[in-house]
């Protein structure tokens, strides 16, 4: 039985008129409710500079979870815990009405002073806002209180030390949770324990029987609107800074001594440190930066990113990024990590495929020529599952063939998955912080990608195109090729 008191709490959310709230949050909360997983004690204060009441926001809930395709039996009492307030997180005297709102709602629905705070709105409020939290004595109270931070978490080292030290000056570090919402899916939190249940795994995880590991994350859409973030942003900053090196560090952490938040970070940011730095003398050999050209997409023309809104025309950003990361450390000394991501592929795509080395002596490899590495294909989205490629004899006839064991899970797994949004908010009311990024995870991936925006803005190299509706440009396939590795075909996968 969960612990319901935990999420006996007043959930605050700066940013509650906008996308995120509406196609993710609201969502969230509503799957826990019906679960049974948010207690009946509860109040949700939204927050926004428009001009809205109680009802507004209720509707645009209400909106929001038939958009999202829910069962709406208990749409109604779920509402009753919503309430907003019109707010301008500029001006502090809105902080006092805001205190005095939350004690309101904490009598009204008797709840311990339990207060999360969830930034959903532009990064640069959020020093401000949990500076005037903590000035504000938004955070006295009986209970606990919590601080969700939005990504980006800064846009390059320097600025992320300087957010994190206002954060710091206001909330402590375990009431930080940092979202990458990569880590509330399931397939990445079923990594750990791909890797560290099985005993056919366990022993073979490491630079003697690993030959690479690939992750993709493709994605077929494009900026869709978003042109003036991403011109700032890239893939680089986008996706790698965190949701690829996050995974890279699940995949390569060394088994924690216990399964808390404290020994899976501290093997994490492990891996991270031992990143081999990439530098202006090597950059041009492990880094591919590229952009997509017009190309068709599901059946239909696409422009080019330079003709998308809010894009410059002679932007250089790279909206794909593909990479050799080497982890210089005993066990993985020699075995290229590949990541690849980008917008307006052909599909939509995460997989992490782990390619392990030949046997010494395969006398079926010698005799028939069929026989592959094995592999291991862990699919994150949007299917969910693993597969194992064995060789396997085929049959009625002498000869090999690669055998696939699949396990993917079923349709009615898949109706009670949640999803990324609402795990993260659970493990939040829970208290559990394993799955956001701590401090050190967070500015040793800044430095990796500082290192590699330094050096692209030093090189004379461009970024490449790549046709959109492809896998990529062919350089990415080169980056592979000096090592006798290519990537394989996660698109028919
Ligand atoms: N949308 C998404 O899918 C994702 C978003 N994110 C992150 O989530 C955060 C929010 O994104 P998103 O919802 O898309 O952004 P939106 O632009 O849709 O919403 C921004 C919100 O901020 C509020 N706001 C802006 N200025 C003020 C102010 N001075 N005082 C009070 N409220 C203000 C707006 O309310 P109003 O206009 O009423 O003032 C609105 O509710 C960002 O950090 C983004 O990077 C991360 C991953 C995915
Ligand atoms: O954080 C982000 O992730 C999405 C991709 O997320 P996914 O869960 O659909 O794989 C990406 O589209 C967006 O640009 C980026 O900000």
């Amino acid at each position: 039985m969960e612990d319901n008191r935990q999420s006996e709490a007043v959930f605050v959310i700066f940013g509650s008129t906008g996308d995120l709230a509406k196609r993710k949050l609201f969502p969230s909360l509503y799957n826990l409710y019906v679960k049974g997983l948010l207690s009946n004690k509860f109040a949700v204060i939204g927050l926004g500079r428009r001009e809205w009441n109680d009802e507004t926001l209720r509707g645009v809930v209400q909106e929001a979870l038939e958009e999202s395709n829910q069962q709406l039996d208990k749409v109604d009492s779920f509402l009753t815990h919503f309430s907003y307030l019109s707010f301008d997180v500029t001006n502090k005297d809105s902080y006092k009405g805001l205190k005095q709102e939350i004690e309101n709602k904490e009598k009204d629905f008797q709840l311990p002073g339990n207060r999360i705070f969830y930034m959903a709105m532009a990064p640069e409020f959020f020093g401000q806002i949990a500076q005037s939290i903590h000035n504000y004595g938004l955070k006295e109270t009986n209970g606990w209180t919590r601080l969700v931070i939005e990504k980006p978490f800064g846009t390059d080292l320097q600025t992320a030390k300087v957010l994190n030290n206002e954060i710091r000056e206001a909330f402590a570090e375990d009431e930080i949770y940092r979202i990458d919402h990569y880590l509330g899916k399931e397939m990445v939190q079923n990594i750990q324990v791909i890797r560290f249940a099985n005993a056919m795994f366990a022993p073979l995880w490491n630079n003697r029987h690993i030959a690479n590991v690939q992750i993709t994350s493709s994605e077929k859409l494009g900026v869709e609107g978003r042109g003036g973030y991403y011109e700032k942003s890239g893939a680089l900053r986008d996706m790698v800074q965190n949701h690829m090196l996050q995974m890279v560090s699940l995949l390569a952490m060394d088994v924690p001594l216990q399964l808390t938040t404290d020994e899976i970070r501290s093997e994490k940011i492990k891996v991270l440190r031992a990143l081999r730095l990439i530098t202006n003398d090597n950059i041009d050999d492990t880094v591919v930066r590229a952009q997509y050209d017009e190309g068709t997409i599901n059946g239909q023309q696409v422009p080019s990113y330079v003709e998308e809104d809010n894009v410059d025309p002679q932007s250089h950003t790279e909206t794909y990024v593909a990479a050799k990361l080497m982890i210089d450390n005993h066990v993985w000394a020699g075995v290229p990590f590949y990541i690849r991501t980008g917008k307006r592929m052909a599909v939509k795509s995460t997989k992490i495929v782990v390619e392990f080395k030949e046997m010494p002596l395969n006398l079926y490899a010698k005799e028939h020529k069929a026989t592959g590495p094995n592999l291991l294909i862990i699919h994150i989205q949007p299917d969910e599952g693993i597969t194992i490629v064995l060789n396997g004899k085929k049959i009625g006839s002498a000869d090999t063939t690669p055998v696939h064991l699949e396990y993917r899970h079923d349709s009615e797994d898949r109706i009670n998955t949640p999803e990324a949004y609402e795990r993260l908010l659970y493990d939040c009311m829970m208290g559990d912080a394993t799955n956001f990024a701590h401090w050190d995870e967070v500015s040793l991936s800044w430095s990796l990608v500082d290192a590699i925006s330094n050096a692209w803005k030093e090189s004379a190299r461009k970024p490449v195109n790549y046709r959109a509706g492809t896998m990529g440009p062919k350089e990415a396939d080169q980056l592979l090729a000096g090592e006798n590795h290519a990537w394989w075909p996660v698109e028919e996968m």
